[in-house]
C-alpha cells in the first residue's frame, strides 16, 4: 500500500470512485471527438483520450484504471459496430479487441505516468529542466508502445487490416503524442481540482501557478490564437503544406513571446488553445495528409514551451554555481582566485588611465585564541563582522577577496597613498568602536599597505609589498600583547 493510500480519509475513497463515470465519459467523449476527426484509418490529428488515460493514471494511480477499462471496451465495441456495416457485430471479437486495447492502452500510459508519479511530490517543486526532459521523454515512450501494441494487437484481432501497419503505428503514435503533450497539463489539473489538491502529485510541467490574468495576457494569447486562424485561413485558401510548414513558425514564436513575459496559466493556455484551435480549424478545413504539420507544430509549441519554462530555474542553479565558486561561503568576500582576477583587470586599466591602485592587506589578531576561549563559531563571527565592517567602508568599484584562513586583501583602484592610508585608519577605528556581537568583545586586525608606484608594478608585486607591510605591523602587534 502507498503512502498516499495510507493517508486517504474514507470520504476522499468515494470521492475517488464518484470520478469513475465522469473519467468514462471524458474519455469516451474525447475519443468519439478524435474519430470525427480521423483523416486516415487510425490515424487522427490528435488522440485526446491518451491524455485522459496518462494524467488519470498520474493523478489517481491505479484507481484510474477500472474507468479506462471500461471506457476502451465500449470504444472497441462502438468501432465494430460502426465497421460492421449494419451486419452482425461478432461479440467474440469485440471481447477479444476490448481485452487485448484495454489491456495494451492502460498498459502502455502506465509505464510513463507509474514512473512520472513515482517522481513527482506532494509539494510543489522547481520547474527543472529535467522534470520537463522526463516528461516529454516518457510521454514519447508511452505513445510509441501504445501506437506500436495497439497496431499488432487489433491486427491480431482481426479489427484492423492495413497493408501498411508501420505507417499505421507512426500517424497514431504523432496523434497520441501531440494530444498528450498538449492537454495532459490541463487535464492534470482539472483531476486535482476534482480529487482535491493534497492528495494528488503535484509535477512541474503540469503546475499553472496563480491565475492573475494582465489584459497584456489576454491580448498575447489573443495574438496567437489570431495569428493561428489566420495561418490555417491562409491554408484553406492555398491548400499550400510548404506555406503552412513556414507560417506555423509565427505562432511557435508568439508563444515563446508569452513564455518570456507572461505568467505560467497563461502559458499553459497558450499550448491548451493552440492545440485546441488547430484540431478545430483543421477540422472544418480537412487537411488531409498536412495533419502531420500541424501535429509537428503542436508538438514543438508544446516541447519549446515547458523547456522554455526551465530555463529560469536553469539561470538561477548556473547563477548560484558561480556565486559559490566567486564568494567565500562564511564572509561573502571574493574568494581568491576571483580577487586576483578582478585586481589584475582593475589594475591594468588604473595603468592604462595613469592612475594610482592601492592594495590593502589585512590579518585578524588572535583568531586562535578567540576559538580556543569562545568556540569556532565565534571566531567565525568575528570574520563574517571584519569583512562587514570593510565593505560598509569601501565603494563599489572596490573589491575584498579572502586570501586564507583570516587573511584577507582590498583592491583599491584609482585610490592614491593617502585615501589608502585614510581608509585604513577608519577600519581600524570602526572595528576598535563595534564590540562583537553577542560577544561583547572588539576585534582587531594587522593592516599592510602599497600603492602602485609606477606603471611596472604588477598584482604580485602589490600583494608581496602590502603583505610585507602588514607583518611589520603584526609582529608589533604580536611584542605589544
Ligand atoms: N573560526 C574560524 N577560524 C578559522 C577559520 N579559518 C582559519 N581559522 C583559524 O584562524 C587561526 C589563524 O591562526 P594564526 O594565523 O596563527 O593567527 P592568529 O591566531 O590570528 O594569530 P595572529 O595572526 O598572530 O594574531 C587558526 O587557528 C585557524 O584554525 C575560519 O573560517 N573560522
Amino acid at each position: 500500500m502507498t503512502t498516499s493510500q495510507q493517508l486517504t480519509p474514507p470520504g476522499q475513497t468515494g470521492r475517488f470512485w464518484l470520478l469513475q463515470p465522469l473519467l468514462v465519459v471524458l474519455w469516451l467523449g474525447s475519443f468519439l471527438l478524435a474519430a470525427a476527426l480521423e483523416h486516415a484509418p487510425h490515424a487522427s490529428l490528435w488522440f485526446p483520450p491518451a491524455a485522459v488515460t496518462f494524467a488519470s493514471l498520474f493523478c489517481l494511480g491505479w484507481r484510474a484504471a477500472p474507468a479506462i477499462f471500461v471506457a476502451c471496451a465500449v470504444a472497441t465495441y462502438l468501432t465494430e459496430t460502426a465497421g460492421a456495416n449494419g451486419g452482425a457485430v461478432r461479440l467474440d471479437v469485440v471481447a477479444s479487441s476490448s481485452l487485448v486495447f484495454a489491456l495494451i492502452h492502460t498498459g502502455a500510459y502506465a509505464l510513463p505516468a507509474m514512473t512520472l508519479r513515482r517522481l513527482a511530490r506532494f509539494e510543489q517543486a522547481e520547474f527543472t529542466l529535467r522534470a520537463v526532459t522526463e516528461f516529454l521523454l516518457l510521454g514519447a515512450v508511452g505513445a510509441a508502445l501504445a501506437a506500436s501494441f495497439g497496431v499488432l494487437g487489433l491486427q491480431q484481432t482481426e479489427l484492423l487490416d492495413a497493408p501498411d501497419l508501420f505507417e499505421v503505428a507512426a500517424a497514431w503514435w504523432i496523434g497520441d503524442y501531440a494530444a498528450l503533450v498538449t492537454l495532459a497539463p490541463a487535464l492534470a489539473l482539472m483531476l486535482r481540482w476534482a480529487v482535491g489538491s493534497s492528495e494528488v502529485r503535484r509535477f512541474p510541467p503540469f503546475e499553472w501557478g496563480p491565475w492573475r490574468f494582465r489584459r497584456s495576457a489576454v491580448g498575447k494569447l489573443a495574438v496567437l490564437l489570431a495569428v493561428t486562424l489566420a495561418v490555417l485561413a491562409g491554408y484553406h485558401e492555398l491548400s499550400n503544406s510548404r506555406a503552412l510548414l513556414v507560417m506555423l513558425v509565427l505562432p511557435v514564436v508568439l508563444q515563446l513571446w508569452i513564455v518570456h513575459t507572461e505568467n505560467l496559466a497563461t502559458t499553459q493556455l497558450g499550448v491548451l488553445g493552440f492545440s485546441l484551435l488547430t484540431v478545430g480549424a483543421a477540422a472544418a478545413v480537412q487537411v488531409g495528409d498536412d495533419a502531420l504539420i500541424l501535429q509537428f507544430a503542436a508538438v514543438s509549441l508544446a516541447a519549446n514551451t515547458y523547456l522554455s519554462l526551465a530555463a529560469p530555474a536553469l539561470y538561477a542553479a548556473n547563477e548560484r554555481l558561480r556565486d559559490q565558486v566567486s564568494h567565500d561561503g562564511l564572509t561573502g568576500a571574493l574568494s581568491r582566485t576571483c580577487f586576483e582576477d578582478r585586481a589584475a583587470i582593475g589594475l591594468a586599466k588604473g595603468q592604462r588611465r595613469n592612475q594610482p591602485c592601492s592594495i590593502i592587506m589585512l590579518d585578524m589578531d588572535r583568531l586562535k585564541e578567540l576559538n580556543d576561549t569562545h568556540g569556532h563559531a565565534a571566531g567565525d563571527i568575528a570574520l563574517r563582522d571584519l569583512v562587514k565592517h570593510c565593505k560598509a567602508r569601501l565603494r563599489a568599484s572596490d573589491c575584498m577577496g579572502r586570501l586564507s584562513g583570516d587573511e584577507f586583501a582590498i583592491f583599491l583602484p584609482g585610490t592614491d597613498e593617502d585615501q589608502t592610508r585614510a581608509i585604513v585608519h577608519d577600519l581600524r577605528e570602526q572595528l576598535a568602536a563595534t564590540p562583537l556581537e553577542p560577544l561583547g568583545l572588539t576585534i582587531s586586525a594587522s593592516f599592510g599597505m602599497a600603492t602602485t608606484p609606477d606603471s611596472s608594478s604588477s598584482l604580485s608585486q602589490l600583494l608581496h609589498a602590502a603583505d610585507q607591510a602588514m607583518y611589520v605591523e603584526k609582529r608589533a602587534h604580536r611584542r605589544s600583547v
